[in-house]
């Protein structure tokens, strides 16, 4: 218990089942239903008395979502409720759990890798729990501003803020530069004007990696860092600011609306960013329904397609783009984005922030190719 009241007590905003660092307990607030139905599902050494009162004295487990899981419905039913189509393949705990769905094969790409994700992020956890994750956090450099580095990018230079982003694959474009030093890419992206750097850290899918968040952290560059990862649970967040992230991806398709909120209150306890990223209309109403967004990504591609439309930008704000104007909530228009003429679409579109990998990355010079993509060269 020591380890999980002292958690509780390093954020005490933040504790919730999420926040059990065995592998034997639940990992989101959506599967957590085990932690109060009794205790048959959990097996770590706590007592049970106090997780209840931690629980208790938080307005969050009262809400009608959890209410939801404790009726016993498992968090791909509540997923689908909510519209997300992508499954969680929550390994099974016992033999009624894990058969039919969870059991099936994954239907698109975006399903493998949150299924790929789970086994990744339960083998970490396992040589890195959650207690110790959350004190190297408290040992990491400092937070730097996400929000203000866009702001600032996007008064000076009158074109959206570039977020420019460190990939050196992906599953819709393989290989996209064979000749791959992120540190070098980093330091082109920001003295040719990008605002801040988003660098790809899943290994399996996108060859990405936590060490290249790392050394590019500690390699002098002062954009601030997105960490692009596929978050399913709040570990992530803890670990990615371990190694040097301002700010982390959320994806709607993936994540419920209380791992959602959940999420975006441990980014808050750690003063990091959240990136909201949604794809249709669905997700966007979602995620407008939460409090605390600051920053929406309307990404082009749909993950479990790959078809790529840039009019999904103009769509989204036409239709929500008063709603979101009044919230304060930046927009970022991500992905297929190669010419000026691109980046004044979804400027018109009424977005604020870019998110471009593809086009700079595929380029000889990277940095030099920020230019080609605005017309223009940007003000640092
Ligand atoms: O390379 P592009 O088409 O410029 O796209 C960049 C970025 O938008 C894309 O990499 C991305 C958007 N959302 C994601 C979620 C996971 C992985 C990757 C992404």
């Amino acid at each position: 218990m020591e380890s999980l009241l002292a958690a509780a007590h390093l954020h005490p905003a933040t504790f919730s089942p999420a926040s059990l660092s065995s592998s034997s307990c639940s990992r989101s607030p959506s599967v957590a239903r085990g932690v109060r139905s009794g205790g048959r599902t959990v097996r770590c050494a706590y007592t049970k008395d106090a997780i209840l009162y931690a629980l208790e004295h938080d307005a969050m487990f009262n809400s009608d979502e959890v209410i939801q899981w404790e009726s016993g419905k498992t968090i791909n039913t509540i997923a689908a409720a909510q519209g997300i189509s992508i499954r969680r393949r929550c390994r099974p705990r016992y033999p009624s759990e894990g058969s039919g769905d969870d059991k099936a094969v994954p239907r698109d790409i975006l399903e493998q890798i949150i299924w790929d994700k789970e086994v990744e992020v339960s083998q970490r956890k396992a040589k890195k729990p959650l207690r110790s994750v959350m004190e190297s956090s408290e040992h990491a450099p400092p937070v730097r501003d996400f929000m203000g580095a866009l702001t600032a990018a996007y008064n000076r230079n009158g074109v959206p803020a570039l977020i420019a982003e460190i990939k050196k694959a992906s599953p819709s474009r393989g290989v996209l530069r064979e000749n791959f030093n992120p540190v070098e890419i980093a330091q082109a992206y920001e003295e040719n004007g990008a605002a801040c750097i988003s660098i790809l850290t899943d290994e399996k899918h996108f060859q990405g990696s936590f060490e290249n968040l790392e050394t590019v952290r500690n390699s002098g560059v002062k954009c601030p860092l997105l960490c692009k990862e596929f978050v399913i649970d709040a570990w992530q967040i803890y670990y990615a600011r371990s190694k040097g992230a301002d700010a982390i991806l959320l994806i709607a398709a993936v994540l419920p609306d209380l791992d959602m909120k959940y999420m975006l209150r441990v980014c808050k306890s750690l003063g990091m960013t959240a990136l909201i990223e949604v794809h249709d209309k669905r997700e966007l109403d979602r995620v407008l329904k939460l409090d605390g967004v600051e920053l929406i990504g309307i990404n082009n591609r749909s993950l479990e397609t790959f078809v790529l439309d840039t009019s999904n930008t103009r769509m989204l704000m036409e239709k929500r783009g008063d709603i979101i104007r009044d919230r304060g909530i930046m927009v970022v228009g991500e992905s297929g984005l190669f010419t000026p003429d691109d980046v004044a679409y979804v400027q018109n579109a009424g977005v604020s922030s870019v998110l471009v990998g593809e086009s700079l990355i595929k380029a000889e010079d990277p940095g030099r190719a920020i230019a080609g993509l605005f017309g223009k060269e940007l003000m640092r």
